[in-house]
């Protein structure tokens, strides 16, 4: 039973898990302690049960998870500041983009029973696609993570070396897809919504497009025939829209968010 995880970061994503595990339909019910260094920047999430503080060695005492939400540069320093107050027991969750599990394990003293997670930040409304990999874990292990993030999205356990793809397909991509939002938004100003209805109307409908495809598992291409009249309005507009490279700048962005991340690990 998991009755204390201790988040070292409450940045972006630090708080947006602290939030969601709070906030799901089955919320986490244990404590959950967060930290930064301008802790002022929190405190926001006491009204929602959550503990926040500076001390990162407070904060990882007792806890049964601790999650490493800072910046890869800073894992270092923290692992040699918190890992002495690990218990035997305690599960390591890494967000790190680019470091593998064997340098955490390493900066780590060794340690064993390390997962890297990957969410995105629509884990704050219990929406995320959460990756997994885990590092020289138990079976038992592996269930208390996947318990851990299914209430707050969904969860998937993948090859560790497939990490760096589940970074941009996941967590770049809540950015990618949020840009096609803002510009069909601007699209539908310029034929007439003002940009709070423009920006309803396209929203709800990209969410639409998205269950299309997760309730009924269907394919993109067969849902977009059933809108697609021949000699019609959407053929002409999507026609328009590759010719001007809309499939191809999307495969490309992809690909140089996942060469910046290669990179970055080669760096290091
Ligand atoms: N944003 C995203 O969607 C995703 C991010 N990631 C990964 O998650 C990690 C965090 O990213 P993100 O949340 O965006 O980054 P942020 O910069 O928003 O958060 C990092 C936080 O760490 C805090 N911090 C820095 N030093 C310390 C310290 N010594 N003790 C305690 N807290 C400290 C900072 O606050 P302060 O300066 O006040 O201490 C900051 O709030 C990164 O490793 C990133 O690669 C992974 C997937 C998605
Ligand atoms: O953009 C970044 O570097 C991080 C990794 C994934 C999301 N944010």
């Amino acid at each position: 039973m998991i009755k204390k995880i201790a988040i070292i970061g409450g940045g972006n994503l630090g708080s947006a898990i602290a939030k969601g595990l709070k906030n799901a339909k089955k919320p986490f019910e244990g404590e959950i302690a967060v930290t930064r260094r301008r802790v002022h920047l929190i405190k926001s999430l006491e009204q929602d049960g959550i503990i926040v503080g500076k001390d990162n060695v407070e904060a990882t005492k007792n806890a049964d998870i601790v999650v490493l939400a800072v910046k890869p540069y800073q894992l270092k320093d923290i692992l040699d500041e918190i890992s002495p107050y690990f218990l035997e027991k305690t599960i390591l969750i890494s967000l790190a983009a680019g470091v593998d599990s064997l340098q955490i394990s390493e900066m780590a003293g060794g340690r064993k029973g390390i997962f890297r997670v990957m969410p995105n930040t629509a884990i704050s409304i219990g929406e995320s696609m959460t990756c997994v990999s885990a590092f020289q874990s138990t079976e038992e292990q592996d269930q208390i993570i996947n318990g851990l993030f299914e209430p707050v999205g969904v969860v998937q356990f993948i090859p560790e070396e497939l990490m760096a793809s589940a970074t941009v397909l996941a967590a770049c991509g809540i950015a990618y897809a949020l840009r096609f939002i803002r510009a069909a938004t601007q699209g539908g100003v310029e034929i007439g919504f003002g940009s709070e209805l423009a920006l309803r109307i396209a929203s709800q409908t990209v969410k639409g497009a998205a269950e299309l495809i997760i309730q009924d598992k269907s394919h993109p291409e067969a849902e977009i025939d059933k809108v697609t009249t021949p000699r019609g309005i959407t053929i002409s507009g999507l026609n328009e829209m590759e010719h001007q490279g809309f499939s191809s700048a999307l495969i490309k962005g992809v690909l140089t968010s996942f060469e910046k991340i290669e990179n970055a690990g080669k760096k290091k």
